[in-house]
């Protein structure tokens, strides 16, 4: 779970005022601000093209704004001291021959002043026998360590992570995350994107949802969920087509596809009530659950709102199925 201590107080690691950034006619970044401190894990969503990479170059220093500005440390972010900095980009792909230990070791060879080889390789968790071993021959978790290593060779106080765990399987995933939580709780800002909104929900302390390069909703997933996402739904599937009766269940709800109906805003008593009446009325059913809205669900609603394809393709927020409202 997220909850790193952001030192609140200090001055932010990085600061964006009204930020805007134009290609021609296409707005990519519209009148951004944000604040990310010390110890704090900024996560960034948002839908392909949301402005999400151009945000990240524009906090970076990578691309400049048209309109406002960018502060890292106080400074512009093309004139801050880089060792205090630094960005693993989405497409990082180091020589896949060389070993963990070579890579880390030539990475730390670009600062004057460079964290040692063992202790970053000790930071990002690989053994000796992994740090021996042929990039391509290691796990995507562990290469994606050996990444995030790179990038901390300079132990930098401010860390941009653009998708980490894009491509890698769930305990890689789990492994990058352990990373950053500890690399936060030890004081470090990170700001991270990721089209995983379980990894925003589990990482950040607070999550800025982009979309039409504008920044939407900012604050703890907590908040956003029990803002934007949505009530308690309970989910009923039974085991044979249409077999409820929607006029005679105890709560209002619909049908989707053949099997599966839904009753929002419930709460545990109507769990037992459902029960009771599938019960008695005799209803086989394969599963009756509360469902608990998400990250994703405050992020569905949001593109369902600004009439993103997104919703189409992820399908209704719940128990997977059919969309198709037939009552
Ligand atoms: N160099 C560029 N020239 C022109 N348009 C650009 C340029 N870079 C980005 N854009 C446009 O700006 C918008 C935002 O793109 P951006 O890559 O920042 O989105 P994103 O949220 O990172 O997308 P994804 O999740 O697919 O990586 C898009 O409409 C994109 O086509």
């Amino acid at each position: 779970m997220s909850g790193h201590t952001a030192a609140e107080s200090t001055r932010p690691a990085v600061t964006a005022t009204a930020v805007r950034k134009q290609y021609g006619d296409t707005v990519a970044v519209r009148d951004v601000s944000l604040d990310v401190h010390e110890g704090e894990v900024f996560g960034l969503i948002g839908p392909n093209g949301a402005g999400k990479s151009t945000l990240l170059g524009l906090l970076t220093g990578t691309r400049i704004p048209t309109e406002g500005s960018v502060r890292v440390f106080g400074e512009s972010p093309t004139a801050v001291d880089r060792s205090r900095m630094s960005v693993l980009p989405q497409e990082f792909s180091p020589h896949r021959r060389l070993s963990g230990r070579e890579l880390v070791s030539y990475y730390a060879g670009l600062y004057p002043d460079p964290l040692s080889v063992d202790e970053v390789l000790d930071r990002v968790g690989l053994d000796a026998g992994d740090a021996a071993t042929a990039y391509t021959d290691l796990s995507g978790g562990q290469q994606r360590r050996v990444c995030v290593g790179a990038a901390l060779v300079n132990d930098p106080e401010l860390l941009f992570l653009d998708e980490p765990t894009t491509g890698i399987d769930p305990a890689g995933r789990r492994d990058v995350w352990d990373l950053v939580d500890s690399l936060a709780d030890g004081g470090t800002a990170v700001v991270l994107t990721t089209h995983y909104m379980a990894e925003a929900e589990h990482l950040a302390d607070r999550v800025g949802l982009l979309t039409d390069g504008e920044l939407v909703r900012v604050g703890p997933p907590r908040d956003l969920v029990q803002r934007f996402g949505g009530e308690t739904r309970l989910a009923v599937r039974t085991e044979r087509p249409r077999a409820l009766d929607l006029d005679a269940t105890p709560l209002d709800g619909r049908r989707y596809g053949d099997y599966e109906y839904r009753f929002f805003d419930a709460g545990p008593d109507d769990l037992t009530a459902m029960l009771d009446h599938l019960d008695a009325a005799d209803i086989a059913y394969e599963e009756v659950s509360l469902v608990r809205p998400t990250l994703e669900d405050v992020y569905l609603n949001l593109a369902s709102e600004r009439g993103h394809d997104c919703i189409a393709s992820a399908g209704p927020a719940g128990l997977a199925g059919n969309a198709e409202v037939t009552r």
